[in-house]
């Protein structure tokens, strides 16, 4: 049911990783967030596989896994394999996006792409049709905690558009500096996913928060 809400694990207590994801079992979630961040395309490193992994031990939901590296292609089998239920490569990382989202749907994942705040959605259109996601980056990638750039609400409509348009199935996902100020404007606009990590984990009650995130259209 729409939207479907995505914490970002990346803000979680690392200590206490085991906890915080029953917390998101509990929770309202729908998807577990997951960055991946290599210091290459990036400036910041997050977690890898034996990470993923202990977070899988424990999820009883999708894990939503956002791969901010180059070469993203090397690793596709591997993070399946850790995991992902869906699989989001940045089209800026990728000379062969095309070739990238076949591999990844060839392992049963859903395939997604990364869109910096840049990078114009026009560039999807020959792609929209092979999309499960696009995952609009509302804050340049690196870090949680960011300021949401506003710009984004314009892009979300033109994606939605695009997606239209061209009888995607692509739902949008809008990552960074999302809170409850901004949610109904970006659903207004056609988002379908809402990433919020700050938001959620540094809340006194973050399975609250998370309940009134989802809850936003009623
Ligand atoms: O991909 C990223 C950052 O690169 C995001 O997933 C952030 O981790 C979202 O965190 P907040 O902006 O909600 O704190």
């Amino acid at each position: 049911m729409r939207p479907l809400i995505a914490p970002s694990v990346l803000a979680s207590d690392f200590a206490n990783l085991q906890s915080e994801v029953e917390m998101l079992n509990t929770s309202q979630a729908d998807w577990l967030h997951i960055d991946i961040m290599d210091g290459r395309f990036v400036p910041n490193i997050s977690f890898g596989f034996p990470v993923m992994q202990a977070i899988k031990k424990h999820a009883q939901k999708p894990m939503d896994v956002h791969l901010m590296i180059v070469e993203p292609e090397l690793y596709i089998e591997q993070f399946r394999a850790a995991g992902a239920d869906v699989i989001s490569v940045h089209i800026e990382a990728c000379n062969h996006l095309h070739r990238t989202i076949q591999q990844i749907k060839a392992t049963g994942a859903k395939a997604g792409v990364a869109v910096n705040p840049h990078t114009s959605v026009s560039l999807l259109d020959d792609i929209i049709a092979d999309l499960d996601l696009v995952c609009l980056m509302s804050v340049n990638p690196g870090f949680g905690g960011q300021k949401f750039i506003e710009n984004t609400y314009r892009k979300t409509e033109a994606l939605k558009n695009l997606i239209l348009q061209r009888n995607s199935q692509a739902l949008i996902e809008i990552d960074g500096g999302v809170n409850q100020q901004n949610a109904r404007a970006l659903l207004d606009s056609g988002a379908d996913v809402l990433v919020a990590g700050s938001f959620v984990f540094s809340a006194q009650d973050p399975i609250a928060t998370i309940a009134n995130l989802k809850n936003v259209l009623k």
